[in-house]
């Protein structure tokens, strides 16, 4: 599970500029209250003069790794075509659409509330991954994420869509990440700091002790931005756990001798998703690892939800790219 790291910078982690911040969730957008709100922005959030440039500039950097995704990517004769969650997929679909390609027989399948407006508004034809034909595969799938490590596994759900990504990824003949330069790190939970996992309420305070077991610290049930609305529901009416844990360890490590079995609370990445996966009342966590599409091709399966390459918009207007090796 070697990658090749492509990149002209290299390392270039959070600038310092702008904090990650935990965000609220796509779904939020369905709340009256959160209405007339911009999308996926804090209510309490104040932008400075300076600030708003900044985040011009991270916009701009999204917008740059799109447009080069969707170059290198987009597949000739698209059929389906999975569309992520998040602000980054929005410059995905700006991007598609700039294309100036015949998207009338093309299908893309959304991963939640926001991403299916996000198709329909662009005037896409929009397929639940529950309508979709059995059998069928993916072309391509485009998503972001919160962080993204040496090897190309991915922190997902900082906007509390991760399940119906998970699956739509994993449906996919590859996955193509797509991100600014401060989710660029050498290893998971450097700057973004903890693990979203999706679970049934019912069993959210079984799963917030099991994490502690696992050597998180201070697991939360993630609440909406008003504390009035309570506890954040997902797409699928289930909360949400942020998980922090020490930075995690990728195969690299492992082969360099590294201890990833969980002592002290540092695991190797597959390990910590496979262990919090096991966890009754657990639906799906955060953590894309594992085989790529191709490799789950190759295994005689189908899709990976690991990335194959990852893009990242640079604060100097460049995109690097990590390409998986297959
Ligand atoms: O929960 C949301 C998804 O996993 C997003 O893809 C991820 O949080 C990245 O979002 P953004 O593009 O807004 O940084």
């Amino acid at each position: 599970m070697a990658v090749a790291t492509e990149i002209d910078g290299v390392q270039i982690p959070n600038s310092g500029k702008i904090p990650m911040v935990p965000r609220l969730f796509c779904a939020a957008i369905r709340s009256p209250l959160s209405r007339s709100l911009p999308l996926r922005l804090p209510r309490t959030t104040f932008l400075s003069p300076r600030s708003q440039s900044t985040m011009a500039d991270i916009e701009a950097a999204k917008r740059a790794a799109a447009t080069t995704a969707v170059a290198n990517h987009y597949p000739k004769n698209a059929q389906w075509v999975g569309i992520g969650s998040g602000t980054t997929i929005v410059y995905v679909v700006e991007a598609i659409k700039a294309l100036g390609v015949d998207t009338s027989a093309t299908r893309y399948v959304p991963t939640g509330y926001q991403s299916r407006q996000l198709i329909v508004s662009a005037g896409l034809t929009a397929v639940e991954f529950d309508a979709i034909p059995k059998g069928t595969v993916l072309d391509v799938a485009f998503d972001g994420a919160d962080e993204v490590d040496d090897e190309l596994n991915c922190i997902k759900g900082g906007g509390a869509c991760l399940f119906q990504e998970k699956l739509v990824a994993m449906q996919a003949k590859e996955f193509i990440c797509v991100a600014d330069s401060r989710k660029l790190q050498s290893r998971l939970l450097t700057n973004w700091k903890y693990i979203p996992v999706e679970v049934a309420p019912i069993a959210a305070y079984r799963v917030l002790n099991k994490l502690v077991e696992l050597g998180s610290i201070n697991p939360v049930i993630r609440s909406n931005a008003n504390p009035k609305e309570g506890n954040l529901k997902t797409d699928q009416d289930f909360f949400i756990i942020d998980a922090p844990f020490p930075p995690m360890l990728i195969q690299a490590d492992i082969a360099g001798g590294l201890d990833g079995s969980g002592v002290g609370g540092v695991w190797d990445v597959n390990r910590l998703s496979r262990e919090i996966k096991q966890i009754a009342g657990v639906l799906e966590v955060g953590i894309f690892s594992g085989l790529t599409g191709p490799q789950a091709a190759a295994a005689g399966g189908i899709g990976g939800q690991r990335p194959v390459a990852a893009y990242f918009g640079m604060p100097d207007g460049s995109v690097s790219v990590r390409n998986a090796i297959q």
